[in-house]
């Protein structure tokens, strides 16, 4: 395991970059910030997991590259363009960026297919059977394909997740932000996903930024690791996942998988002890 505290994107021309960002929730006297500033730059295509110990600001920091969250300082470059233009995020560059959340907050009274079809629906540009083949296309991707007529009470968590992932893809974003998404999933649900999460970046090579508290979810699924100190936290190390593609279950039984996970935890362990 190769790790390193220079947050860079390999070379590789950064989709995302972000300098120096941090946040302050309430900037009056005492308040603690959320994150200190943090530096980090990710290649198109590439999958980083976000790891860090609960407070530590990956949640935060996630909703700031997604738009949802203004900086307190420092700043997001998307595409090398500025997320944030005085005080408001850029809708052109926020509409390339999809989000998925732990628990999918899908629309009980639409059916699944209009859940995924929604984004397309509220942006009207296309005709409508077009729409609705993409949300099909979609839904079969994401291995949901034949449940499009269901309404979200009647699928599993599985499905749900599914279901968003479906809806956050709709249209095409370059980039798919993923919060603790397999969090509420029971153990072998979420390893069934983790391994379609990789199929489905394989064939579609979007970029991924997905938090986690799973040390085996991130070293399975990522090509780095950003690892948070606590809180205050701060962006602390990059760790290189060496795993050729694609990777199967079989890999989380080596010893070299277990390994990883060792040093990760030890890694973590270390930054919990920091004064
Ligand atoms: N809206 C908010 N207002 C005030 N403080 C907040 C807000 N959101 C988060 N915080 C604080 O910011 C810090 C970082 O929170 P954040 O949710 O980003 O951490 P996290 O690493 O994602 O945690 P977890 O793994 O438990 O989800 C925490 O101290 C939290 O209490």
């Amino acid at each position: 395991m190769s790790g390193t505290g220079v947050a860079s994107s390999g070379g590789r021309p950064p989709l995302i970059a972000l300098t120096g960002v941090g946040k302050i929730f309430d900037a009056g006297a005492g308040a603690a910030p959320a994150l200190l500033p943090s530096s980090l730059s990710i290649a198109d295509g590439e999958f980083v997991v976000f790891l860090g110990p609960s407070g530590c600001g990956k949640t935060t920091l996630l909703r700031m590259i997604s738009g949802l969250l203004e900086p307190t300082c420092g700043t997001i470059a998307i595409a090398g363009s500025p997320l944030w233009d005085g005080g408001r995020c850029r809708k052109e560059l926020r509409s390339r960026l999809g989000l998925v959340f732990q628990d999918a907050p899908l629309l009980p009274w639409l059916t699944v297919e209009e859940n995924v079809r929604l984004p397309l629906d509220l942006r009207g540009r296309s005709p409508r059977a077009e729409r609705q083949s993409g949300a099909r296309a979609m839904l079969a991707l994401v291995g949901a394909a034949g449940i499009g007529s269901r309404m979200p009470h009647e699928i599993s968590g599985g499905m749900r997740q599914r279901v968003a992932i479906a809806r956050a893809l709709s249209y095409d974003p370059d980039v798919l932000l993923m919060d603790e998404p397999f969090a509420a999933l029971d153990a072998i649900s979420r390893e069934a996903l983790n391994l379609e999460l990789q199929t489905l970046w394989l064939a579609t090579r979007k970029t991924v930024v997905l938090v986690t508290h799973s040390m085996a979810e991130a070293a399975f699924l990522a090509d780095r690791i950003v690892l948070f100190s606590p809180g205050p936290g701060r962006i602390d190390t990059v760790v290189e996942v060496p795993f050729p593609r694609p990777r199967s279950r079989g890999l989380t039984y080596s010893p070299e998988f277990q390994q990883m996970v060792r040093d990760l935890h030890e890694r973590l362990a270390g930054l919990m002890e920091q004064p």
